[in-house]
């Protein structure tokens, strides 16, 4: 059987690193005797410059007929002063909105080798390990009317969501709560918001469902502070689109680097998309050192969701950890020893640790 996989690199460092994760895949076809067939197309701003829309359709009906879809990052200077439907991260909403990819996943694990790396206490972040669970085709981001009125001197940005949106995203949270140590932080900001108050009570009605499993809610802003000081306390976190944005960010900081961040964006029934947290890092695009780790643990999620290829997704996972304990780290991974390498030396470390 061959698996389909369409790539979609985007701009800036996403273009860099999801040649690793395809090198690594590579690897894997190799050791465990499965066939990956991979296809390149464009979203972003490369799509712009080539096809005037950030996503061709042409784009998207690859990534539908696909068995899985990597994605690397999009956006950058070039087209920042864009108008709001140019704009490359409007491809990457509209694939989000295409493939109805409402659940985004985002493991949090600090590796033992990493604790340094973090700026935060080691004895605070040890053991971190934790699943932020992201609504991702509602909220703000598709909320309508969003345009400014009064001669651009009023705005509108809508915050939207319908009792199926929340309850989809609650349950798939409790099903990954299921998975793990059986602990959901629902976070919100009921104590303002009429969105919320329907979120928490969706979540109070769920909760007879999923008996196994504790429940909390948190507001959202005392949750960006409990990230930081109690990190162990939490399990899986679910949450609306921005939130899960802005605390996902946040929560990288205890695995030492945003490089770290593996992610997947997955639809009820359907193709799911596999992309880095971070974004195109313009600020070190092109220069061959950035991190390709959470876009390689991104496609090993793609292993385990989308193709049920569970020992080929450890595979990889040991990898990284055997390379990083061997001292290995890209420059956004601070140590005091150990050995720098760029994204190509750090990939071929993790083929080579693989075969
Ligand atoms: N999924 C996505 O495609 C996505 C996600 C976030 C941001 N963006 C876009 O990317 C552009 C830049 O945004 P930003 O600078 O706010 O966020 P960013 O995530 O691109 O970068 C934030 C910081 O983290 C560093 N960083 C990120 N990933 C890294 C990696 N793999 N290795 C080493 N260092 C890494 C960057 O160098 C930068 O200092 C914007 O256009 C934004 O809209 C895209
Ligand atoms: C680029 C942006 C639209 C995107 C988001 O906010 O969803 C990014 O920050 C992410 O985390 O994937
Ligand atoms: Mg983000």
């Amino acid at each position: 059987m061959i698996n389909k996989i369409v790539m979609l690199p985007g701009d800036g460092i996403g273009a860099e690193v999801i040649y690793a994760a395809k090198e690594v895949l590579e690897a894997i076809a190799k050791k465990f005797d499965r066939q990956f067939e991979f296809s390149v197309h464009d979203i972003g701003g490369i799509a712009i410059d080539r096809h005037g829309t950030p996503l061709p359709t042409e784009t998207v009906e690859a990534c539908k007929k696909a068995d899985a879809v990597l994605l690397g990052a999009v956006g950058g200077p070039k087209w920042d002063n864009n108008p709001s439907d140019l704009r490359p991260e409007r491809g990457l909403l509209g694939i989000r909105k295409a493939l109805d990819l409402y659940a985004n996943l985002r493991p949090v694990k600090g590796f033992e080798k990493l604790l340094h790396a973090s700026p935060l206490r080691q004895d605070i972040i040890q053991g971190s390990d934790l699943l932020i669970v992201r609504e991702l085709t509602g909220g703000l981001y598709f909320g309508t009317p969003s345009e400014r009125r009064n001669n651009g001197e009023d705005v509108v940005d809508t915050l939207a969501y319908s009792r199926k949106e929340i309850e989809r995203i609650v349950d798939k949270a409790f099903q990954s709560a299921q998975l793990r140590k059986k602990h959901l932080t629902s976070v919100d900001k009921a104590n303002v918001l009429e969105s919320s108050k329907l979120w928490r009570e969706i979540v109070e009605e769920k909760k007879v469902q999923y008996p196994d499993v504790t429940v909390e809610h948190v507001l959202v802003d005392a949750c960006a502070m409990k990230l930081i000081t109690n990190p162990t306390d939490f399990d899986v976190i679910v949450t609306e689109n921005m939130f899960g944005d802005i605390l996902s960010d946040e929560a990288s900081v205890l695995t030492g680097s945003l490089g770290m961040l593996p992610s997947a964006s997955l639809a009820e029934d359907g193709v799911g998309l596999y992309e880095p947290a971070h974004g195109s890092a313009p600020d070190i695009a092109g220069q061959g050192i950035a991190n390709p780790i959470a876009m390689i643990l991104s496609a090993a999620m793609m292993l385990r969701y989308s193709f049920e290829m569970n020992e080929e997704a450890r595979a990889i996972e040991k990898a990284v950890e055997d390379v990083l304990n061997e001292g290995y780290h890209t420059k956004d991974l601070k140590s005091h020893d150990g050995t720098l390498v760029n994204t190509n030396e750090m990939t071929a470390l993790i083929t080579k640790a693989i075969l």
